[in-house]
């Protein structure tokens, strides 16, 4: 496994940092650093520090923050765009932008577990502009153009 450089803000986190919950997860949970219970309406957006930051440094990898299956599902708890894309350069603290896309008030308790990080491997490009591409068997086809599923 490999190691990733993280930074301690919030100490309540010192005793807690994210691990794997079991040995197949992709994911690291990521908590509420909040000192309070906040209540989040109904299609209110609410920007939720971690207390840690994560250096990932090598361009040949970044972090995604995804929402929690059972957040999303059963609470309408999901994020205000939809995935974070934490970059390799970032030093600041992970936020979890926190949208309650439900129809009912959702209680955030300091310190619950919101939304997970995933390390990703990145493959940076450099453009080449071309005037034709080699032609594919899809072509341009896209948006269900091979039929409804
Ligand atoms: O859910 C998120 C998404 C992003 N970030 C941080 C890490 C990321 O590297 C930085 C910038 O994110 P992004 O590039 O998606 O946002 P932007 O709106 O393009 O801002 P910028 O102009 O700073 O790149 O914000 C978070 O902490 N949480
Ligand atoms: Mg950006």
């Amino acid at each position: 496994m490999q190691a990733l450089q993280v930074k301690i803000l919030d100490e309540r986190m010192r005793s807690q940092l994210p691990t794997y919950g079991t040995p197949g997860s992709a994911g690291l949970d990521l908590r509420a650093c909040i000192d309070e219970t906040i209540e989040i309406a109904p299609g209110q957006t609410v920007l939720v520090p971690t207390g840690l930051a994560i250096f990932v440094e090598d361009p040949g990898y970044a972090a995604l923050i995804l929402p929690r299956s059972g957040l999303g599902h059963k609470h309408g708890i999901v994020l205000g765009n939809l995935v974070g894309l934490i970059d390799s350069d970032y030093q600041g603290q992970l936020m979890v932008s926190t949208w309650n896309r439900g129809s009912t008030p959702f209680k955030l308790e300091p310190m619950e577990r919101l939304a997970q990080l995933v390390i990703v491997p990145v493959q940076q490009v450099e453009l080449k502009v071309v005037e034709e591409f080699a032609q594919s068997s899809r072509g341009a086809g896209g948006f269900g153009s091979t039929g409804r599923a």
